[in-house]
C-alpha cells in the first residue's frame, strides 16, 4: 500500500484526489491537509507520497519541506517556470532518492494533445493557442497552455522555423493574447467550463486544430494515480506525465 497525503484537500482538485486515492486498491489516504494545517501531520501519518493541488504562491514552500523529509511529491499546482524547476533540482540533489513529478496536466488526453501539438509544430508556419477554463481559476495563461507553447517553441527552434507571421501594428492591450516564447496564447474564462484547449496550426490553404476537453475533474485522476504509483521509483525531477506513459 502506498501511503498518500493530499495538500489542498478541501479544494476542487484536492477533494477529487482524496476520493480517487481512497478508491484505489493499492493506496491508503493517510493525511488530508489544507490551508490551516501543519505539514508535520504528513510525517506523523507516515505519508510516502504527497499530492499537491494548492496554489502557485505556496507550492514551493510545501515542496522544500517534503524534499527535506524525503517524501515523494506528485504536483498538479501551476506556476512552474525554469527558475522554479532549477531550484527544485538543487533541493533534490541534497535528497537523491526523492522523486518529484511536476505535471502541468494529469488528463491523459491533454498530455496526448500536447504531444500531438509538438509533433505537428514543425510543419506549420502559423500557430496560436486558445485555453478555456472555469472563471474560478486564479492564473492565466494556464499551466497547460504555457507548457504547450514551450513544447511547440522548442520543436520550431529545432526545425529552424522562422518567425510566426503577424502584421499587427496597432492593437488594444491583450488583443493578441500573451506571448509565451513567441507563441500567442489566448485565455477564456467562462462559467460552465472546466478545462479546455485548442491548438490552431495554419499554413497556405489549410489549418489543423487539435482540441482537448476535460468535462469533469475525474478526468485528471487516472494521471494522478499513475504519478503516485511511479514516483517512488523515479528519483529526481520529472516534468510532464508523458514520461510515465511509455509513449515511444
Ligand atoms: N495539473 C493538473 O492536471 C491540474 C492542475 N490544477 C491546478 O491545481 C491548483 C489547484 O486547483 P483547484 O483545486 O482548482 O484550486 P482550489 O482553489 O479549489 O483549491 C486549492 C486549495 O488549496 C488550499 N491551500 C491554499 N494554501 C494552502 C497551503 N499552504 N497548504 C495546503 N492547502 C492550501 C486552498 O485553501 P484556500 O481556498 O483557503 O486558499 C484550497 O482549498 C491550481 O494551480 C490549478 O491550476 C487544476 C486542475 C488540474
Ligand atoms: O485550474 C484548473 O482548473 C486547471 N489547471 C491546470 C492548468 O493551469 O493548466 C490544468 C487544467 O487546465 C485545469
Amino acid at each position: 500500500m502506498i501511503k498518500v497525503g493530499v495538500l489542498g484537500a478541501k479544494g476542487k482538485m484536492g477533494a477529487q484526489t482524496c476520493l480517487a486515492v481512497e478508491e484505489a486498491d493499492d493506496c491508503e489516504l493517510v493525511a488530508r491537509l489544507d490551508q490551516a494545517d501543519e505539514l508535520e501531520e504528513l510525517t506523523k501519518a507516515g505519508a510516502q507520497v504527497v499530492v499537491d493541488f494548492t496554489r502557485p504562491e505556496v507550492v514551493m514552500d510545501n515542496l522544500e519541506w517534503c524534499i527535506e523529509q524525503g517524501i515523494h511529491a506528485v504536483v498538479g499546482t501551476t506556476g512552474f517556470d525554469e527558475s522554479r524547476l532549477s531550484t527544485l533540482r538543487t533541493w533534490l540533489e541534497a535528497s537523491p532518492s526523492t522523486g518529484v513529478l511536476i505535471a502541468p496536466n494529469f488528463s491523459i488526453g491533454a498530455v496526448l494533445m500536447m504531444q500531438f501539438a509538438a509533433k505537428a509544430a514543425r510543419y506549420y508556419e502559423s500557430v496560436e493557442i486558445i485555453e478555456l477554463h472555469h472563471p474560478d481559476k486564479v492564473d492565466a495563461p494556464s499551466g497547460t497552455a504555457r507548457r504547450t507553447a514551450e513544447l511547440i517553441a522548442a520543436a520550431r527552434a529545432e526545425a529552424g522555423s522562422g518567425p510566426i507571421p503577424d502584421a499587427t501594428t496597432t492593437s488594444l492591450d491583450g488583443a493578441r493574447g500573451a506571448d509565451v516564447e513567441g507563441i500567442r496564447v489566448h485565455g477564456v474564462r467562462l462559467r460552465g467550463l472546466i478545462a479546455h484547449q485548442e491548438v490552431l496550426f495554419g499554413d497556405t490553404g489549410e489549418t489543423l486544430t487539435i482540441r482537448h476537453d476535460s468535462m469533469a475533474r475525474v478526468s485528471f485522476m487516472a494521471g494522478v494515480l499513475l504519478g503516485v504509483r511511479r514516483i517512488s521509483g523515479t528519483p529526481g525531477l520529472t516534468v510532464g506525465l508523458e514520461h510515465f506513459m511509455d509513449l515511444d
